[in-house]
């Protein structure tokens, strides 16, 4: 049995992250040379990816997601903590080494435009990565691996020639993909992939995404504000607050069972088909507005935001992840605000349907104090 194969779980696991930090020094002065503190972009993660899955990472914007997903690719280099791929540690990892493994992890980011060289030809971006990495052999053999690329991701072979401005952007994004493939990775880091898309391209490559998963055994990280978007790709949903991640479960369970106080907003904000349940739903609306990473408040990161925080636990005391029912939560009250013997605080909850009959009490009780339990 390979190191990488968990001994409890027997999980074939192909990524794992243990405590990643990412601080980026905030430098002053005429010359940038004074570090006056650091954004704490990324600040104790510890996350593992199955072989063949898809972790969703999802959260506000600013709280790490695109860091820690470039720092287990080792493109921003870590703190500290360790990053381990297919049983291999990557942060301690030589130079010419980790360029090897770097083949065997590709990424794909939100905007095909920008990421994109427009002087370049589709030949040209996809042969790119093929001759860095010493793939394919003499031109031949190479324009046959990026056809039978260009096959996968449903680009027609006349791309070849065009330049990127020369196509749509549910295109380009295949054009992304496509880049990312024609290397053989294993996993794939997919950083927003739909978010710049129209709403009708989106499930297009969400679908692109599903089928090449399928095929060709990908692991997937992908990065996206967009829950919907999460719940439909992904096996696991990782919520991240503050660079810390403060709940992660099965996708379907973080949907409907969601035990943080962020996630429980996060969800909360949903859209639900069904108009009578989305009537009758509460919203939990987030006061305030996002910490600085520079500067996170104490104990529980979202404590100042939290319609359940408790005096004085929650801003003396960091939270751990801890595992409650098949989920893992950082927060000290999870099970107390699931029975409903903790209640909100704070007036933090917006009702859609007008006041009326049948109307459930814990939803429209006058806000209590902090430290009060019902
Ligand atoms: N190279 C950098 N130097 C300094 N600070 C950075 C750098 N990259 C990111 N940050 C900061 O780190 C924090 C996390 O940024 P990051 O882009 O990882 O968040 P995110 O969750 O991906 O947000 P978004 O969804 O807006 O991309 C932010 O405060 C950001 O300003």
């Amino acid at each position: 049995m390979s190191e990488r194969i968990d001994r409890l779980s027997g999980e074939d696991v192909l990524v794992e992250v243990r405590d990643l930090k990412v601080h980026f020094p905030i430098k002053r002065g005429v010359l940038f040379d004074r570090t006056v503190g650091h954004v704490k972009a990324v600040d104790g993660v510890d996350l593992r990816i199955t072989r063949g899955q898809t972790y969703g990472l999802v959260g506000e914007s600013g709280c790490g997601k695109s860091t820690l997903g470039r720092a287990l690719l080792q493109l921003t280099p870590p703190t500290s903590g360790e990053v381990s791929f297919d049983g291999v540690e990557l942060t301690t990892l030589a130079p010419n080494k980790l360029r090897t493994m770097r083949r065997r992890m590709q990424m794909i980011f939100q905007d095909p435009m920008s990421s994109l060289d427009p002087r370049q030809n589709v030949e040209s971006i996809l042969t790119e990565g093929l001759q860095a990495h010493g793939i394919g052999g003499d031109r031949n053999s190479r324009r046959k691996i990026i056809s039978e690329t260009l096959d996968q991701v449903g680009l027609p072979r006349w791309a070849l020639s065009r330049y990127p401005h020369e196509f749509s952007g549910g295109q380009r994004q295949r054009i992304g993909i496509a880049r990312a493939l024609v290397l053989g990775p294993e996993l794939i880091v997919a950083d927003e992939p739909v978010s710049a898309l129209d709403v009708s391209i989106q499930a297009q490559v969400v679908n692109l995404l599903d089928e090449l998963q399928d095929n060709l055994g990908l692991t997937y990280l992908v990065i996206a504000h967009d829950l919907a978007v999460v719940r439909h790709i992904s096996d696991t949903v990782g919520v991240m607050y503050l660079g810390a991640l403060v709940e992660e479960a099965p996708s379907d369970r973080l949907y409907t069972e969601p035990l943080h106080p962020y996630t429980r907003a996060l969800m909360s904000a949903v859209p639900v088909p069904d108009p009578d349940v989305e009537d009758r739903r509460e919203r939990i609306l987030i006061a305030g507005d996002l910490p600085s990473p520079a500067n996170p408040p104490s104990g529980c990161r979202f404590h100042t935001r939290c319609p359940w925080a408790q005096p004085t636990r929650c801003a003396d005391e960091r939270p751990e992840l801890r595992d409650i029912g098949g989920s893992r939560v950082a927060c000290h009250w999870a099970e107390q605000i699931a029975s409903g013997e903790l209640r909100r605080h704070k007036v933090s909850v917006e009702i859609t349907r007008p006041a009326g009959e049948g109307e459930d009490p814990s939803v429209v009780s006058a806000p209590t104090e902090p430290g009060s339990f019902v």
